[in-house]
C-alpha cells in the first residue's frame, strides 16, 4: 500500500465480516504496511483460532461499538442476506469522511447508501479469492459521494491484493460478479473434473487428482507470464489431427460444449447478484 494512502488514514479501517473474503482482504493490508493499530474486525461469533491470529497481529477484535474511533475505511464483507441487519448496526460508526466500501456480492450502492447517513461515500466492489495471495482481481464502482483522494485510497486498498478494474456502470457489476467473483470457482471445478475424468480413464486417482491439479495451476501461470492471447495458447497445444484436438471437438461443440455451458452458468450467477440485490 503506498505511503500516501497510508498516511491519509486518520482513523482506523474496520472490517465488518472477517469470514474468508474480509479475512483475507486484512491480511493483504497488514502484510502490505496497514499498521495494525489501524486495523478493528468486527465478527462477533468469530472463532477462537482466527481471532486470536488477529490479535496476536495486534488487530483489535470487537471491541465495544463506543472505543471505536470514527473510521477512515469501513469494509463491508458480510453476507448480502445479512446486511439489512448488520449495516443498521455499524451505520452509526460512519462519520463526514468515512469511506465505505463494500464487497457484497448483489447488494447496490443504493441499498447500502439508505442504510448509511446522508451523503456518505461509498464503493461497491467485488474481489475474489486469490486476494489472499496479492493476486486478486477486484471490479469496483463508486457512488457520487466519493471524492478523487477515496477512489485513490479505495484503489489503494484494493490494488493491495491484486487488480483493480474500476467501472462507471453499476449495472455491469453483476456479471463481473459472475466472471471474475465467481470465477476461480470455475477454475477449481475444472482441476476436480479433470482428475475424475483421468480416473474414469484408467489413472490412479491420486495420481490423477495431482497431476489435474498441477495442469490447471501450471496453465494459469503460463498465462500470467505470457502475453499471447488465451486462444494461441490453446493452438499451441492443439496438434493437427492429435489428441488435444480430439478433446477440443467435444468441448468446443457449440450446442453442448464448454461455451454454451459456461454462458449458462455466468447467466446464472448474474441473475443470483440481481435477487441478492434485496
Ligand atoms: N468468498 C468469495 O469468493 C467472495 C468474493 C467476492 C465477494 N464476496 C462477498 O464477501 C462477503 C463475505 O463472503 P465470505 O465468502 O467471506 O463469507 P464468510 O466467510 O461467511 O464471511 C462473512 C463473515 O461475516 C460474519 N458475520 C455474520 N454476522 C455478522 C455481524 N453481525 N457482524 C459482523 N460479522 C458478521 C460471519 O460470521 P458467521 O460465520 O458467524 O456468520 C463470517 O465470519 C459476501 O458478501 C460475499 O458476497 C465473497
Ligand atoms: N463468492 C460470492 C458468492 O458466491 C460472491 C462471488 C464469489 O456469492
Amino acid at each position: 500500500m503506498s505511503e500516501r494512502a497510508l498516511s491519509s488514514l486518520t482513523g482506523p479501517v474496520v472490517l465488518v465480516g472477517a469470514g474468508k473474503m474480509g479475512g483475507a482482504m486484512l491480511e493483504g493490508w497488514l502484510k502490505l504496511g496497514l499498521p495494525a493499530r489501524l486495523a478493528v474486525a468486527i465478527d462477533p461469533n468469530l472463532p477462537d483460532e482466527p481471532a486470536g491470529a488477529l490479535k496476536a497481529k495486534g488487530v483489535d477484535v470487537n471491541p465495544p461499538a463506543h472505543a471505536i474511533a470514527t473510521p477512515s475505511v469501513l469494509l463491508l464483507a458480510v453476507k448480502p442476506q445479512v446486511a439489512p441487519d448488520v449495516l443498521s448496526r455499524v451505520a452509526p460508526l460512519v462519520g463526514p469522511n468515512t469511506l465505505v466500501v463494500s464487497v457484497m456480492a448483489g447488494r447496490t450502492l443504493g441499498f447500502i447508501a439508505d442504510a448509511m447517513p446522508a451523503g456518505t461515500a461509498i464503493v461497491r466492489s467485488i474481489p475474489n479469492t486469490p486476494a489472499a495471495i496479492g493476486r486478486g482481481v477486484t471490479v469496483a464502482v463508486a457512488n457520487g459521494a466519493v471524492t478523487a483522494d477515496g477512489r485513490a485510497l479505495a484503489s489503494a486498498l484494493l490494488g493491495a491484493i491484486g487488480i483493480v478494474e474500476w467501472i462507471d456502470d453499476e449495472d455491469l457489476m453483476d456479471a463481473a460478479t459472475a466472471v471474475s467473483g465467481s470465477g476461480p470457482a470455475y477454475a477449481f471445478l475444472l482441476a476436480e473434473a479433470l482428475a475424475e475424468a483421468g480416473a474414469k480413464a484408467g489413472l490412479p486417482a491420486e495420481l490423477s487428482a495431482r497431476i489435474a491439479r498441477a495442469t490447471v495451476s501450471g496453465a494459469g501461470a503460463l498465462m500470467d507470464q505470457s502475453d499471447l492471447p488465451a486462444a494461441t495458447l490453446r493452438q499451441n497445444v492443439t496438434s493437427p489431427g492429435g489428441t488435444t484436438a480430439a478433446a477440443l471437438a467435444v468441448l468446443m461443440d457449440e450446442a453442448g460444449g464448454f461455451g454454451p455451458l459456461l454462458a449458462d452458468a455466468v447467466a446464472a450467477a448474474t441473475r443470483r447478484g440481481k435477487e441478492l440485490a434485496g
